[in-house]
């Protein structure tokens, strides 16, 4: 069974290089680490970097994991290979590209780009923002699934991710105590949904709301509280259409409580988003609209 350590880093392809760095750092609050004319790396904790926006669309999104060993990597990469999924070796420019010693890539059968790395670089310096968002820690991505039976399946038997919750058919899917790492959205194409950044505290949310809203940005979902992580969050599009998420207060769970937890089924509907009634303003996390749900089954009456 893989054990993947920890949610790495997020990398998102763009036309809009400079629009990103400067959207990243001004308004979302993040550090910028590095950058030439064909990536930026930036961060909102004190790894070395969190994200990377890569210059060209077609390099399209992935999302790091790391594993503990380069050893436990290779025993991965043979468990997928002999699974039938075929596996990229990353070639050293990549590596280094991605500030790790050793990396593989795959797809979920949705055909999301998942890589799985050993050794990333550490850092000798604290994650100092641009902005005082009050950002702790990158901490996990929605992803968009194209059949979210199948992609959950992959993610818990062939990752070892475990479900917390459902809302629908979406998983999220923890990988230690954390709630969740990654959410699995139903949608007809596959890609990172939403970037979460974990913030201080609620004033933290509320302070940004006025921020976002006083800088013109688009508010997605929020401030509000999640009923099945309990955390309050805040959700705001960024270029290309990102959506990006400050949340706080999210559900640890013991080791008890990660062996005992019986995941919960929720409706998908607002309220399973939002306990405080907030709107989303999200395609993903909208109910069914009237042409997808269900029709109700009159019986012929006379
Ligand atoms: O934190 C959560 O529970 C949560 C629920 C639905 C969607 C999300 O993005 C979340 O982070
Ligand atoms: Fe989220």
């Amino acid at each position: 069974m893989t054990d993947l350590h920890d949610i790495r880093y997020v990398r998102v392809g763009t036309e809009r290089l400079d629009e990103s760095v400067e959207f990243a750092t001004r308004i979302l609050g993040l550090e910028l680490v590095a950058r030439d004319s064909h990536a930026a790396y930036l961060r909102g904790d004190d790894r070395d970097h969190n994200v990377c926006y890569v210059k060209g669309e077609g390099s399209g999104h992935a999302v790091g994991f790391e594993m503990k060993s380069s050893s436990l990597l290779d025993r991965v990469a043979t468990e997928l290979q002999n699974a039938g999924i075929a596996v990229h070796h990353g070639r050293a420019e990549e590596c280094e590209q991605r500030r790790v010693r050793d990396m593989i890539r795959f797809t979920d059968p949705s055909g999301n780009r998942i890589e799985l790395v050993a050794r990333p670089d550490a850092s000798g310096t604290r994650y100092f923002p641009s902005r005082d968002a009050g950002i702790t820690s990158f901490s996990h991505v929605g992803m968009r699934t194209t059949d979210a039976a199948t992609d959950e399946a992959f993610w818990t038997q062939r990752l070892g991710a475990r479900v917390s919750d459902w809302i629908g058919d979406a998983a999220l899917l923890r990988i230690d105590g954390v709630h969740h790492k990654i959410a699995l959205f139903p949608s007809p194409v596959p890609g990172v949904q939403h970037i979460n950044f974990q913030v201080a505290e609620v004033d933290d949310i509320m302070s940004s709301w006025y921020f976002l809203r006083e800088q013109g940005v688009r508010i997605a979902f929020g401030p509000g509280r999640h009923a099945t992580s309990g955390a309050r969050f805040l959700y705001f599009y960024g270029p290309d259409g990102m959506i990006y998420e400050y949340s706080c207060g999210v559900r640890i769970f013991t080791p008890e409580e990660d062996r005992d937890h019986v995941p919960r089924q929720f409706p998908r509907e607002p309220r399973s988003y939002c306990m405080w009634g907030s709107k989303p303003d999200i395609a993903e996390f909208k109910a069914p609209s009237a042409c997808e749900a269900p029709q109700p089954q009159f019986a012929n009456v006379g």
